[in-house]
């Protein structure tokens, strides 16, 4: 059998008596892409920096490619492992083709100028992660995201089969971030063994081919995002409430922390009148407390049908473009009575989920977040401003911030509250 391109072997840091690194040990497959992920201080650099042979561990040992890197020479280590720091602030005005050029110092001889293939080496670096525009400027005059990108130019420049990366996109807008880990799945494809140490849990999920879940300097789950990845894992060592569902685009984990939920240990049957989208956040604040959910109507392909399905919250669809049939009405109308509240998400009025909104109305408990259909501004008239007036005036409308506390309240007061008397006001109904 090969060697694992890196192999980390029980390894202990300390930090003036305190252990930072507390027994680590793992193996990264050579041509994979493997995320760190964890909370501040979880060790993740210093994980990163122990495999560079930049810190000594107080015990356990390194190897990359079979080889101890503190047993290397400086030069031989750079020809194996090339790396990009978290902070790539730089003090001298370099321009960013020169700073580039720094990472072929390991290849070109001492005493001899770059070749050709130096100098090839480095445009397709620059161009790969599209800096090439930007070549003359002084590094110190660059942005962060840019410098940020210099910086990885310059790990590809070095050319090492091995590549560590502190926080690759932490600077860069959406687009970057994407491109940059495209081009470093890319390189994993061609070949090269990739570690990188990543915030962003679903960038994690959705780039790398393992994740390392670090948290209180051990590693507490490892193998495909998925699995490491799980409500149970993500709240143990973020200490936060958390759901993970499929993302509906990208079909890879998605995380939603809630910081500050309780734990799930509300009860209470909640339907949710969403579409669009406009109820998955309030679907995962809802779970995460503890309600049971149902939802509806929404279109089977809609988004929130997707939410809901992830987090068994049975939702009533109907087939994509296809009205609302008397039998779905009918569905929904007894999900909204069976509830012990209500909670209409910021939708737009349509025809789809009018007849819900009409249900929900004449609830008495019913919760509607802010900016939603019953607002005057979604409805023409005077039948709208009415509605709203008097949704607000008892006291029915709440932020997104406030859902939870507003739903235990409603489902507390259930049967017992005044009706939101929305179906009475609404005699003409509102209009989109
Ligand atoms: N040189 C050092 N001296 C003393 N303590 C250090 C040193 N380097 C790191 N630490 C401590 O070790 C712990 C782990 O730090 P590390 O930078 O490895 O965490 P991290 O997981 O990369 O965090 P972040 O996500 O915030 O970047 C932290 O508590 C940090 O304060």
């Amino acid at each position: 059998m090969t060697d694992p391109a890196i192999a980390v072997d029980d390894v202990v840091v300390e930090f003036g008596g305190v252990t930072v690194l507390d027994g680590v040990s793992t193996t990264v497959p050579s041509g994979t892409f493997v995320g760190l992920v964890g909370p501040n201080g979880a060790g993740k650099t210093t994980l990163l920096r122990t495999i560079t042979g930049a810190l000594d561990p107080t015990a356990g040992s390194v190897a990359v490619t079979g080889e101890r890197l503190a047993d290397r020479s400086s030069r031989a280590a750079s020809r194996l492992v090339a790396t990009v720091p978290q902070s790539t602030a730089s003090t001298f005005a370099f321009d960013v083709r020169r700073i580039v050029a720094m990472g072929r110092t390991p290849h070109v001889d001492r005493l001899g100028s770059p070749t050709p293939a130096d100098r090839r080496a480095v445009a397709t670096a620059m161009e790969r992660t599209d800096v090439t525009d930007f070549a003359d400027r002084p590094v110190t005059e660059v942005s962060g995201g840019e410098r940020q990108r210099v910086f990885l130019a310059r790990a590809l420049a070095q050319d090492t089969p091995v590549l560590l990366l502190d926080e690759p996109t932490s600077d860069l807008d959406v687009n970057h971030q994407v491109r940059t880990l495209e081009l470093v799945a890319a390189l994993v494809e061609e070949g090269r063994t990739v570690v990188a140490a990543i915030h962003d849990l679903d960038l994690a999920a959705r780039y790398c081919d393992e994740l390392r879940l670090l948290a209180d300097g051990r590693i507490r789950a490892a193998g495909p995002p998925e699995s490491v990845l799980t409500d149970a894992t993500v709240e143990a060592a973020f200490d936060t409430r958390a759901t993970v569902v499929d993302h509906p685009v990208t079909g890879t984990a998605s995380v939603t922390a809630f910081a500050g939920v309780d734990a799930g240990d509300a009860a209470g049957r909640v339907h949710v009148v969403g579409g669009g989208g406009a109820a998955t956040p309030l679907l995962h604040r809802l779970d995460a407390a503890g309600f049971d959910l149902s939802v509806g109507p929404v279109g089977a392909a809609d988004r929130d049908a997707e939410t809901a399905r992830a987090l068994d919250a049975d939702p009533v669809t109907v087939p994509p473009y296809a009205s609302v049939d008397d039998a779905t009405r009918a569905t929904v109308a007894e999900r909204v009575r069976r509830a012990d509240a209500t909670v209409v998400a910021p939708v737009a009025v349509a025809d789809g989920n009018l007849p819900a909104l009409r249900v929900a109305g004449e609830t008495t408990s019913l919760v509607v977040v802010d900016g939603g259909p019953f607002e005057a501004r979604n409805h023409a008239g005077a039948a709208g401003r009415r509605v709203d007036a008097t949704l607000r005036e008892r006291g029915h409308v709440v932020a997104a911030a406030d859902l939870v506390d507003a739903v235990r309240t409603a489902v507390a007061a259930d049967g017992d509250g005044v009706r939101s008397q929305y179906g009475s006001v609404d005699s003409d109904g509102p209009r989109p």
